[in-house]
């Protein structure tokens, strides 16, 4: 097969291509590249295979950066751009796909290839765009199979991550996994302990925001993969629920992550921080998250939201909250929320017309935690329409407050 109409970005790496070429070696297209490319898909990155050594690629090219030299990996830099180069190898022990433990490099394409994760993954193509399918991926890509290279079990020992691919590519593609190497999975699902929380996390989200996420979660549940990853081992009934929603697509990790959390039946916001902590995510989705879920439990309670809850949640959360309860069919019309934000006296706390300071030197109270409940109240007050957001209105306000306080 020759691809006739190569993306751009293909296009623009066949000079480094030839260049390896021109001295003597092997150098060639793969990786997702390839297989996004004959899906007709958007292609992420341009990955080359080689058959030179690092020192020989650095030694062919002016700007080179040592990414991960040990491993193979030189970075070439033209025009701008950066086109990661890897020796051909194979390797074993991976913390990282990356940063493999052990590396041997090989010149030989066929040995580089069969050590790669699913057939349609380990197609390589010539910068004429001719494909080369030492094990068949082209007729796995049209028939939408993902299958091992080789024995799937090595393959998945190899690299235990790999059977989270698996599931996350079949989301992702909408593939199915051939029967052996879904029974490789069912097998060793108990190595994917061994993995990086943070790398499950990667494939984990990809697959709940694929276009299929009921195909790779039908086969999570199939496999029983799910029970080791973080938090997940007695989740057979959520996964269930997510599987028989009417078809769905989340378009944020933030959605997804709430839809989650919702379909636990968590009991409070410190339990989704408590997850979402084991699942080692950045302190601002676990925030986002947390509020999020709030307001899908009022929606859900009341249909409706207070000013207070819609101040406390946030433009952001509002948004990610209302696309879950829509999905779950309790939702309000998107535009309606965010109209309702928008009406609100105010939309941040620093909006306040007054602060700490003012406080201070009216001498309305002293600096520590009662000065932070007054503006706590006042806030409030302003949010539920109780008081102008005016400065002298605020200090009338304020100096009630402290009266009571200090009777
Ligand atoms: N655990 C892994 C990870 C990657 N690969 C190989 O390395 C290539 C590039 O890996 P990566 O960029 O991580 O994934 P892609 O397959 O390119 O998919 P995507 O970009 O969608 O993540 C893969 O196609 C596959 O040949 C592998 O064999 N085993």
């Amino acid at each position: 097969m020759i691809l006739t109409q190569l993306p751009t970005a293909f296009q623009q790496a066949r000079p480094i291509i030839e260049t390896i070429e021109a001295a003597g070696y092997e150098a060639y297209f793969v990786g997702g590249g390839v297989r996004d490319t004959i899906l007709g898909k958007p292609l992420h990155d341009v990955d080359i295979a080689t058959s030179a050594f690092p020192a020989e690629v650095k030694g062919l090219f002016k700007r080179t950066v040592d990414t991960g030299i040990e491993h193979g990996t030189v970075m070439i830099l033209d025009h701008g751009t950066g086109y990661e180069t890897t020796t051909f190898r194979t390797e074993s022990g991976y913390q990282d796909y990356r940063r493999p433990d052990k590396v041997t490099f090989v010149r030989s394409l066929k040995e580089d290839l069969k050590r790669r994760d699913f057939t349609i993954n380990a197609l390589a193509m010539r910068a004429n765009g001719e494909v080369i399918d030492l094990f068949d991926g082209l007729a796995d890509l049209k028939a939408g199979v993902l299958r091992a290279v080789g024995v799937a079990e090595d393959r998945f020992h190899e690299d235990a991550l790999r059977m989270m691919r698996a599931v996350r590519f079949a989301s992702q593609l909408d593939f199915t996994i051939e029967p052996q190497t879904q029974q490789a999975i069912t097998d060793n699902a108990a190595l994917l302990t061994k993995i990086a929380v943070e790398r499950t996390r990667v494939e984990w989200e990809k697959l709940l925001m694929g276009q299929q996420p009921q195909r790779g979660l039908q086969a999570l549940l199939d496999t029983a993969l799910y029970r080791y990853m973080p938090q997940m081992a007695d989740q057979q009934a959520m996964l269930q629920r997510l599987i028989d929603l009417p078809a769905w697509q989340l378009p944020t990790i933030e959605s997804t992550w709430t839809l989650l959390a919702w379909l636990m039946d968590l009991p409070n916001q410190a339990a989704i921080r408590h997850l979402l902590k084991a699942w080692k995510t950045s302190n601002d989705l676990i925030d986002h998250v947390s509020a999020a879920w709030l307001v899908v439990s009022s929606l859900k309670q009341r249909g409706q939201l207070t000013p207070s809850e819609l101040f406390s949640a946030g433009a952001a959360a509002l948004k990610t909250a209302n696309t879950v309860a829509n999905l779950l069919g309790f939702g309000q019309p998107q535009a309606e929320l965010t109209a309702a934000y928008a009406a609100l006296p105010i939309q941040d706390k620093h909006e306040l017309a007054i602060n700490g300071g003012d406080l201070l030197r009216q001498q309305l109270t002293t600096p520590g935690p009662q000065m932070g409940q007054i503006l706590a109240q006042l806030l409030h007050a302003v949010v539920i329409g109780q008081v102008k957001n005016e400065s002298a209105d605020l200090l009338d306000l304020a100096r009630m407050i402290a009266d009571t306080k200090n009777d």
